[in-house]
């Protein structure tokens, strides 16, 4: 059944793209309308992602200095997963950060850094395995102390991205949570983060720049803790609302066929483009993105004195770019698309969408 809906879907894609390029006075609007009725999302809650995600990106305005673009840090990267931060970091400086880190462990830092020069990689978080009980105490210190130097440097730290689950990590990974916190640091949650947070929903509770992005289980998880009972996909929008305002506010993006969003006061919906390829990585592009689109939207907002949160409008555009790109890399690459096809359609995907002025 859900091979055979899912057919008829990239049936009816494919019948979109044809109208897209021979009827050129359908618009980007309608034809977003039309997705997001047949992938089963509810038309209303629609939102033109196009036009937010052109709101908030900068101009390349010759007279900015290096940074002012956007500083990203990642937290994230471990023995078990080094491409996770790659891909997250990465994202982040194609969609055009100025600088992009990522804080990862000492054993997976040589690794990230052979994968790119462009990025700024901190050798910094340890795993219980490489420290004895009595040293805890003074190493967590020391990390805490390490990351302070650099954090009110960052515009946004993406938290989780193939972090791992070590108890020792994980219990660092919070204190730094906390000083981001108090030095209003945005933060975006993904991947082993979500897992942190949901055992210690404390560390967001009540944060309004904090942005979850759980993917299928990360959400079932959240929901099962928070709410205490199962998914509810018949009543999809009102339990993320639900969910988002027993969090004190936090901004959640549901990923899946649609992507949905709600800080609690409303829920969005972005259901355009995507592909049907689901190999891992590329809710790591998405950390990535929303943490860029995210702080562009800050700076939008502080400069025009704008009251949308912003973490809404970065997870709308990063959750556009991010369909974007992976169609752009499906058309071209099929059933052997990657998460490094998609990044390299990332700048193409921003082009199309924000041309440089
Ligand atoms: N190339 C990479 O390095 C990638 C790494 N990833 C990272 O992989 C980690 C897990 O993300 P998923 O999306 O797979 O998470 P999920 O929550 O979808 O987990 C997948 C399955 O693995 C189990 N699992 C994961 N870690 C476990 C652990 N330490 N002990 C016991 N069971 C565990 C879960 O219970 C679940 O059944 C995250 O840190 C994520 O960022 C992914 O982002 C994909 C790409
Ligand atoms: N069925 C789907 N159709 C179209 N796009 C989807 C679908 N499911 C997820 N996506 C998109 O893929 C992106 C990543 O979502 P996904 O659920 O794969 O995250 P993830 O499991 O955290 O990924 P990762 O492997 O990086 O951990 C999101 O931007 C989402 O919009
Ligand atoms: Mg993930």
């Amino acid at each position: 059944m859900q091979q055979c809906s899912g057919g008829i879907i990239r049936r009816q894609q494919h019948l979109i793209r044809c109208l897209a390029v021979n009827e050129t006075l359908i618009s980007v609007n309608k034809i977003t309308r039309m997705q997001s009725v047949m992938s089963g999302a509810s038309p209303n809650l629609e939102v033109d992602a196009l036009s937010i995600l052109r709101s908030i990106s900068p101009t390349l305005d010759p007279n900015k200095h290096k940074g002012q673009a956007g500083k990203i840090a990642v937290v994230g990267g471990c023995r078990e997963y080094t491409g996770a931060p790659y891909f997250s970091a990465i994202s982040a400086l194609k969609i055009g950060a100025d600088l992009s880190h990522v804080i990862c462990t000492k054993d997976a830092a040589p690794v990230i850094k052979s994968y790119s020069p462009e990025l700024i990689v901190h050798p910094l978080l340890e795993e219980s395995y490489n420290v004895r009980e009595e040293d805890r105490k003074s190493i967590s210190t020391r990390v805490l102390a390490e990351v302070d130097k650099w954090l009110e440097r960052f515009d946004c730290l993406v938290i989780g991205p193939g972090l791992g689950r070590d108890p020792f990590l994980l219990d660092c990974v919070s204190d730094i949570m906390k000083h981001a916190r108090q030095s209003n640091v945005p933060m975006v949650i993904d991947g082993d983060g979500l897992f942190l947070v949901t055992n210690r929903l404390d560390l967001v509770s009540g944060y309004p720049l904090a942005v979850l992005t759980p993917n299928v289980n990360e959400y079932k998880r959240l929901v099962q803790t928070v709410l205490n009972c199962e998914v509810n996909d018949q009543d999809g929008p009102q339990q993320l609302l639900s969910l988002a305002s027993s969090i004190g506010g936090v901004t959640i993006l549901r990923k899946g066929q649609s992507d949905y969003f709600s800080d609690g006061k409303e829920v969005k919906s972005v259901s355009i483009f995507g592909s049907p390829r689901r190999c891992g990585g590329q809710g790591d592009i998405l950390s990535g993105s929303v943490a860029v689109f995210l702080s562009w939207a800050r700076q939008v907002a502080a400069k025009e004195g704008t009251h949308t949160n912003p973490a809404m409008l970065g997870c709308i555009a990063g959750s556009a770019l991010m369909r974007k790109a992976a169609s752009l890399a499906f058309e071209d690459k099929k059933r052997s698309t990657l998460t490094s096809d998609i990044i390299e359609c990332l700048g193409r995907s921003l082009e199309d969408i924000c041309p440089v002025r």
